[in-house]
């Protein structure tokens, strides 16, 4: 029997996304979600899509990544798609932080986990649950091949002038402090299929990313390679975020430890979990907070207004770093689907080229899409992003064939 299926995971701080892919034909056979994991409150969403299953759900107390992962191969062994079918070729697991030596999607091993857990200390909210999911996953099924993909990797093209910070060189060498940006499978898969949608080669096209999830950030790409990119040394810098702060004054932190008492840890959740849109207005969700504007709310509105001025901020700023743009590509969550954010994020850029059609804006759809009018010289286009299909596709081509 052949082996062309490839389980992908994602784990988050608190989530697992996954999906099960036949790569004969990069068709889905199953995706599903785990929601928040550690509390009581616990889901798991499982929808088959092959076999004719209907969608599943549990509630109820998931402790955590282990325990989640478990509970995700049941459901796949119920459609009979369990982790013990010979059909499985591989997993592949997201793991967000890869620091400067993992350029290329990698086969896991003993020394790359180690790796993955000396980079902890920069990526706290997410590398030990893609540790966690990384263990678990070998323990079921210590025979197959399993191959991290990594956030940071597109971005190791990035030119030292982008990547350093401007401080003290041998302390920044020392503790390995430089910009590293995240998000790298999406920026990747999102500018070659914007390139596509114009008809062009990757290598001929200067496009502008924005991925604008619960996490949140732009990249500017010039003939398929990142030459700068929002995050920094961890997925904290850049755009305002659903839950981060995104961009401001590093003595910010100071005086919250010096006046306002705060210890480093406090800092931390605060500008990590409790900032962006849910510190700016109770809410990080996007379809939440255009609702209260609806309704009049002052403080939606400020927040919506904070998150668009950052997000034009950077659009100026990968305007200039490119020098001459072909189009900007919106993705991920708020990108795909919230029309006001990207109407707002364009509007009084004519100067520079760009325009957003109201009516084309207004169109929902799973597609690559242009929302540009037909004069603009810069297209504005809507690209959705498809992590999974992106990582099980390197995932297959690294380890697929051999097993
Ligand atoms: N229909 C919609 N309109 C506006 N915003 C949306 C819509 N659907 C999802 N979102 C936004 O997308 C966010 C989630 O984006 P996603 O890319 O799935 O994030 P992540 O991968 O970081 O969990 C939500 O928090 C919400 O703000
Ligand atoms: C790196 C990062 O911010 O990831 P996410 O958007 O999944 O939180
Ligand atoms: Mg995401």
């Amino acid at each position: 029997m052949s082996s062309s299926r490839v389980l992908v995971l994602n784990s988050g701080s608190s989530s697992l996304k996954y999906q099960l892919l036949d790569m004969a034909d990069s068709s889905r056979l199953a995706v599903g979600l785990v929601e928040r994991i550690g509390e009581e409150t616990s889901r798991l969403k499982h929808t088959p899509l092959t076999g004719g299953g209907a969608e599943r759900e549990r509630t109820g107390p998931i402790a955590d990544h282990e325990a989640a992962l478990k509970a995700v191969a049941e459901e796949l062994a119920a459609d009979g798609l369990g982790l013990d079918s010979p059909e499985l070729a591989a997993i592949g697991h997201r793991v967000v932080h890869g620091g400067l030596k993992f350029t290329e999607p990698t086969v896991i091993d003993d020394a790359v986990l180690a790796e993955i857990e000396r980079l902890v200390p920069v990526a706290p909210l997410h590398n030990p649950a893609n540790i966690t999911g990384i263990r678990t996953a070998q323990a079921l099924r210590p025979d197959l091949p399993q191959v991290a993909v990594f956030d940071t990797a597109f971005h190791t093209t990035m030119p030292e002038s982008a990547a350093r910070y401007a401080i003290d060189v041998a302390t920044a060498d020392e503790h390995r402090v430089r910009r590293y940006g995240f998000h790298g499978t999406s920026h990747a898969y999102v500018s070659r299929a914007t390139a596509e949608l114009l008809g062009k080669a990757p290598e001929d096209v200067s496009v502008i990313v924005l991925h604008l999830g619960n996490g949140a950030s732009a990249s500017a790409v010039r003939g398929g390679r990142c030459v700068d990119t929002s995050m920094g040394l961890t997925p904290l810098e850049g755009l305002v975020m659903g839950t981060r702060s995104g961009d401001m004054d590093p003595a910010v932190i100071f005086h919250l430890a010096r006046v306002g008492g705060l210890s480093i840890d406090e800092i931390d959740t605060l500008l990590n979990k409790k900032s962006g849109l849910i510190g700016l207005c109770g809410d990080n969700d996007m379809r939440e907070i255009r609702r209260r504007i609806d309704e009049g709310d002052e403080q939606a509105r400020l927040a919506f207004d904070i998150y668009i001025h950052r997000l034009k901020k950077y659009i100026g700023a990968y305007y200039a770093v490119l020098g001459r743009v072909d189009a900007i590509a919106f993705t991920a969550g708020v990108g795909e689907n919230a029309a006001p954010v990207r109407e707002a994020a364009v509007a009084g850029l004519e100067e520079l080229g760009l325009a957003v059609d109201g009516d084309l804006n207004a169109v929902r759809g799973d597609q690559p899409r242009l929302i540009s009018p037909e004069y603009a010289r810069v297209k504005v286009a809507v690209v959705p992003t498809d992590e999974e299909l992106e990582i099980a596709t390197q995932t297959y081509a690294l380890a697929g064939k051999n097993s």
